[in-house]
């Protein structure tokens, strides 16, 4: 299930609530241990230089002035440490949610969204929301606990130095909040370039071949370049409003502190304060902006997260059109596919598939046809359990006719671009079942009838093939890809345009094997080719969503 607090600054929280209340609770410890070292301190100066104390008086002030600081450096270390942690956990965490729920959301939802832009979101888009979460939060805690127990220590020691920090002290927030505003819509601009950017280098990169071959690669790399500036220039512009920010909190703080040493100076001189007064509270000044100089710095990570969560929402908010993982249920011999009235369309789209009623059973190759647009693809997604049904039902059942759930189906498929990811042959194959020991690839390969060609390579499974089997033709990516989906031994198996680009010779090998393949299992396979439709023992044929009935048991021309 979907859990709809993730996607959210708030949920996020939640995630990684105990390291960070460990991290925000040390940070408290040490501010008080801070006031604590800096009395010590003010009070040793005082007793040596203006109370004539010996230094061995002093021993149990300065033995607990170093303990203060041990444990104050120790207990930060072991905060910062639990920020980090917490940080990890909240974008671990989301990066597991989010690629979950975009698989769920399958390649039918995710059909209108741009590649580069969701490589985006998922990289650095999550990566912004670790400062957040590690530095921002506990930061923000601190800028509360620190100043508030230094205002009450300085509360009880002198009245005119309170009431200078407890004036100038809020400032700094107002005018945070004052320059976030308008930072905010900087940062937004920044991020939207920065999808823009990503999506767009994508596309290049991917759209290669076509660009060189139209002529349009310069002008794609001078788009790049340009977006690549536009990015650098919004990035400067947040750059520039950070660096402005924190020097006029500088003076800001510079300011209060000064004017505390000031009207110290003047009742120090008349004898209206002690030195130890005056000396601890002006220790204490500087600490009392560090939390606040420190959240400003910390403010764009903030901003950050913000932007990058927009965007990260949107993707949680696409709905999610498949179920788990099929392999979750135990799988049952799977003998006939009944389709009775099915509709189905995209988003809020009209029907693309209309009242469809079919049967596909084991021992018979099934062969869908139609025109461009009928919704033959549709009619797989649904098989496959890509998309949902908007009416009717697809039930599976076993030999003896008891229902067999879609998700217990073991289903193969053989798209027509399949993707390879880089990787050894035996990788590739090993994508189906990772367990696969050499003879389970060995045997799956010779049913695809892709054994020998693997073995007359000079490192036969161990062969590269690059990035979308960049090293292989077309042919052998396709008997490739037939020969991974053989090796869980499915018990549906989908063909999407089998034999397309393929010589006579080749293709006709093609569809001997898938008509084959079918014995003992379901094959169905999408296709115009008159070597597929000749050995169909089925052919359906669609037109604008509908079964057209005339077609419904002949053998298409
Ligand atoms: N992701 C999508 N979002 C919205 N509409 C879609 C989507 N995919 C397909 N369609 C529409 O659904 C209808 C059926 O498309 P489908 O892809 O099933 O046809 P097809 O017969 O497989 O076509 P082709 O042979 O060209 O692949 C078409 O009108 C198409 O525009």
């Amino acid at each position: 299930m979907q859990d709809r607090g993730t996607h959210t600054l708030p949920g996020l929280i939640r995630l990684s609530a105990i390291p960070l209340g460990v991290a925000i609770g040390l940070g408290g410890v040490c501010a008080a241990l801070l006031v604590v070292q800096m009395g010590c301190l003010a009070r040793i100066v005082d007793d040596l230089a203006f109370r004539s104390h010996p230094f061995s008086a002093e021993h149990a002030l300065i033995s607990s002035l170093l303990a203060a600081t041990l444990a104050r450096c120790l207990l930060q270390w072991c905060a910062d440490m639990a920020g980090e942690r917490a940080g990890i956990l909240a974008v671990s965490s989301l990066r597991q949610h989010l690629f979950r729920h975009l698989f769920r959301v399958g390649p039918v939802g995710l059909a209108g969204e741009e590649t580069g832009a969701i490589a985006t979101a998922l990289t650095d888009g999550i990566d912004t929301l670790h400062p957040y979460i590690a530095q921002y939060l506990p930061r923000a805690a601190a800028m509360v606990v620190l100043p508030l127990l230094i205002l009450g220590v300085v509360a009880g020691l002198d009245g005119w130095s309170f009431l200078i920090l407890a004036c100038t002290g809020p400032l700094i927030p107002v005018f945070m909040a004052l320059v976030g505003f308008r930072a905010q819509a900087m940062m937004d601009r920044q991020w939207t370039q920065l999808l823009l950017l990503g999506s767009s280098f994508l596309d290049s990169l991917q759209g290669l071949t076509t660009l060189r071959l139209f002529g349009r690669a310069r002008e794609r790399v001078s788009l790049v370049i340009q977006m690549a500036e536009g990015h650098r220039q919004s990035t400067m512009q947040v750059m520039r409003v950070a660096f402005l920010t924190s020097a006029v909190l500088e003076f800001f703080s510079s300011l209060a502190i000064a004017l505390v040493a000031i009207v110290f100076g003047a009742r120090l001189l008349t004898g209206h304060v002690t030195f130890y007064t005056a000396f601890f509270v002006l220790l204490l000044a500087p600490e009392y902006f560090a939390p606040l100089r420190a959240f400003s710095a910390s403010y764009h990570a903030r901003q950050n997260a913000v932007s990058a969560m927009t965007r990260l929402s949107a993707l949680m908010a696409l709905p999610e059109l498949q179920g788990d993982a099929p392999s979750s249920l135990p799988s049952a011999p799977l003998a006939t596919i009944i389709c009775r009235d099915l509709r189905t369309g995209y988003g809020d789209g009209p029907d693309v598939l209309l009242s469809l009623s079919a049967t596909f059973g084991s021992d018979v190759l099934s062969v869908i046809t139609g025109a461009s647009g009928s919704g033959k693809s549709t009619l797989i997604r649904l098989l496959l359990g890509m998309m949902p049904v908007r009416s009717g039902k697809i039930s599976g059942l076993d030999e003896a006719g008891h229902p067999i759930p879609q998700k217990a189906w073991k289903i193969g498929w053989v798209p027509q671009a399949p993707t390879l990811l880089d990787g050894t042959i035996a990788d590739t194959l090993r994508l189906a079942a990772p367990d696969a020991d050499i003879e389970h690839l060995r045997k799956a390969a010779s049913l695809a009838g892709v054994l020998t060609f693997i073995e007359n390579l000079p490192d036969g499974f161990d062969t590269k093939v690059g990035e979308h089997g960049a090293a292989l033709s077309g042919g052998e990516i396709r008997r490739l890809v037939l020969a991974r989906a053989l090796l869980t031994d499915p018990q549906v198996l989908v063909f999407d345009e089998p034999t397309a680009d393929l010589d006579p010779e080749n293709a006709a090998r093609v569809a001997a094997s898938i008509q084959r393949l079918a014995q003992g299992r379901i094959v169905i396979a999408i296709s115009h080719r008159p070597d597929v439709l000749s050995r169909a023992g089925q052919v359906l044929c669609l037109r604008d969503g509908r079964l057209v009935p005339e077609m419904d048991k002949g053998i298409a021309a």
